[in-house]
């Protein structure tokens, strides 16, 4: 197994936000984190990628322990964050060329990957302009490029297709599923539901800092008995009864 999660519990301050997440991912795996906002699913991410430390439990990723050696961790990780950290002042070729000298990337390997991805997302034309001035969704792309440029063994994508047009969008769902041939990891947050049905193996649904129910897409369902992935989820994350009040409230409100 490439990922373990084990007891992982993570505080802010006094705020406990995670209460001893538990999970494992295993070679050419795509494992989804799905749950509602402020469930805890950015703050697993971040810990798998070494960003935030976590505050007990044993999370290893392919062998190494984040704990203690989160700079080997991120050699091996491509962290997709929910929103874009770019240098808004650098243009994507000077960002590019920068993340391939961090990562010690030689410069032919990294020149020939660039253009690859570079031409996979139809990005070509801003590559010269600054970073601050691109639309969001060429931000992503970029933010996404970036993350693959040492071809990491493990990819955490915390709503990495956010802001993606439909060509795009399809064009790096099809590049997780050749990841996934060769046998890369990926673990994957996203709201679109579908996406999720799409693509993992395995989705974990985590609730109030707590992994509620996991297993393949159909297991959750014949667990729930329910028939789509959405009222799994709205079932589980105890949402169901209290949409239904909502919208009736709105009815009687319009
Ligand atoms: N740096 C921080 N300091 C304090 N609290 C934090 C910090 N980061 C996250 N939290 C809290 O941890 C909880 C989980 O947040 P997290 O971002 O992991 O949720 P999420 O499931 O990714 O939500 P969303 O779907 O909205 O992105 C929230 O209550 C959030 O306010």
């Amino acid at each position: 197994m490439v990922i373990e999660v084990e007891g992982l519990k993570k505080r802010f301050g006094l705020n406990e936000v995670l209460h001893g997440i538990t999970f494992t991912v295993n070679n050419g795996e795509i494992y989804g984190l799905l749950g509602p906002n402020g469930s805890g699913k950015s703050t697993t991410m971040k810990i798998l990628s070494g960003i935030i430390p976590p505050t007990e439990g044993k999370v290893v990723v392919e062998g190494i322990n984040v704990a203690k050696n989160p700079i080997d961790v991120k050699k091996i990780v491509g962290y997709v964050p929910e929103t874009p950290t770019l240098y808004e002042s650098l243009t994507p070729v000077e960002f590019f060329s920068f993340v391939g000298s961090i990562r010690r990337i030689p410069k032919n390997v990294l020149q020939e990957r660039i253009e690859k991805l570079v031409n996979a997302f139809g990005i070509k034309e801003y590559m010269n302009q600054l970073i601050g001035t691109l639309s969001f969704g060429t931000k992503q792309k970029i933010s996404l490029i970036s993350s693959l440029l040492h071809d990491p063994k493990v990819l955490i994508l915390d709503e990495a297709m956010n802001g993606l047009d439909p060509k795009s969008a399809r064009i790096f769902r099809e590049l997780l599923l050749e990841f996934k041939k060769e046998g890369k990891v990926i673990v994957f947050s996203t709201h679109v539901l579908a996406l999720a049905e799409l693509i993992c193996d395995r989705v974990g649904v985590i609730y109030n800092g707590n992994i509620i129910a996991e297993g393949s897409i159909d297991e959750l369902k014949k667990m729930a008995k329910e028939e789509t992935l959405e009222d799994v989820f709205l079932k589980l994350t105890q949402a169901r009864e209290e949409v239904a009040h909502i919208v009736s409230a709105l009815k009687e409100a319009l």
